[in-house]
């Protein structure tokens, strides 16, 4: 099944149009990460799939256009954390959490004993488990970003839409995140579609990439037909080398310019 297609999308504000003419398919199961410098227009077209940014084109979710999906539906099939959400910094962890389950609640409703279970596993997936009775606003930056994405977890969708997923966790925590947001792909066949800076991170667990530079799609393809030196070069305006690891994975490696790493050698100094 195509979790995702976009057919001819341009995501816009108001009649500026940020992300243009975007074509993309993902099968269920796939990671697309989108790439792309500062404001070339990355979240607006996630924003855009998830229908609070205005988009032309059109947009179909399991093969069914998101146009025709109630806003419950919507919220069933697709769970989006931004990349600067604003936290409701009273409520605990655990109540934060369980608002992901508010689609699969009937209005009034409580929640039932399986929302409760659903909320404590996704808590304990994401080592959060003695932080449950923590109010948000006591949690540090990279805590919050794990609460996030419980929450989106707990929705259950099958699209998960991440912005910058890795923003303000050290290296282990951003590991520890992307691994298990793969074992949901692969477990749960759950489809992943983040706008990701870390071009390394985006080659290493990503599927496809969509690389971004002021609004135009200007490659597309795995993550070794964009990640080439020469692209990063022109949309980035950026020196780096891409290297292979021994089993194979590529790591983007920025380089000084030549001139100024001879001046910084020992000898010069
Ligand atoms: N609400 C808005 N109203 C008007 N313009 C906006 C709005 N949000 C974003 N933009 C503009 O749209 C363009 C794309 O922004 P967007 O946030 O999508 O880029 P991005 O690729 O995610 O950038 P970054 O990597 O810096 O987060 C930018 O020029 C930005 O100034």
């Amino acid at each position: 099944m195509t979790a995702l297609s976009l057919r001819a999308v341009s995501a816009r504000h108001g009649t500026k149009v940020v992300a243009a003419d975007v074509d993309v398919t993902l099968e269920k199961g796939g990671w697309l990460a989108i790439i792309g410098p500062n404001g070339a227009g990355k979240s607006s077209l996630l924003k855009a799939i998830v229908g609070i940014v205005h988009h032309d084109g059109e947009i179909l979710v399991d093969d069914a256009p998101t146009s025709a999906l109630s806003n419950r539906e919507r919220a069933r099939a697709i769970a989006y954390a931004p990349q600067t959400p604003q936290l409701p910094d009273r409520l605990t962890v655990t109540d934060y959490v369980l608002l992901g389950r508010t689609p699969h609640l009937s209005p009034l409703a409580r929640e039932r004993k399986s929302d409760l279970a659903v909320v404590s596993q996704v808590l304990e997936r994401l080592d959060l488990g003695p932080l449950a009775t923590r109010a948000l606003q006591t949690l540090s930056g990279g805590e919050r970003q794990r609460a996030v994405l419980a929450r989106v977890l707990a929705q259950e969708a099958g699209l998960l839409l991440l912005d910058e997923p890795t923003t303000g966790l050290d290296i282990g925590h951003a590991q520890a995140l992307l691994d298990l947001i793969d074992r949901l792909r692969h477990e749960e066949g759950a489809t992943v579609v983040s706008t990701l800076h870390d071009l390394t991170l985006s080659a290493q667990y990503a599927t496809q990439l969509l690389l971004l530079d002021k609004g135009n799609v200007v490659a597309t393809g795995s993550p070794a037909e964009v990640i080439t030196r020469d692209t990063i070069a022109r949309h980035y305006d950026a020196r780096v080398q891409v290297l292979t690891t021994e089993d194979g994975q590529l790591v983007v490696a920025p380089t000084r310019s030549p001139d100024r790493a001879e001046q910084l050698t020992p000898d010069n100094n």
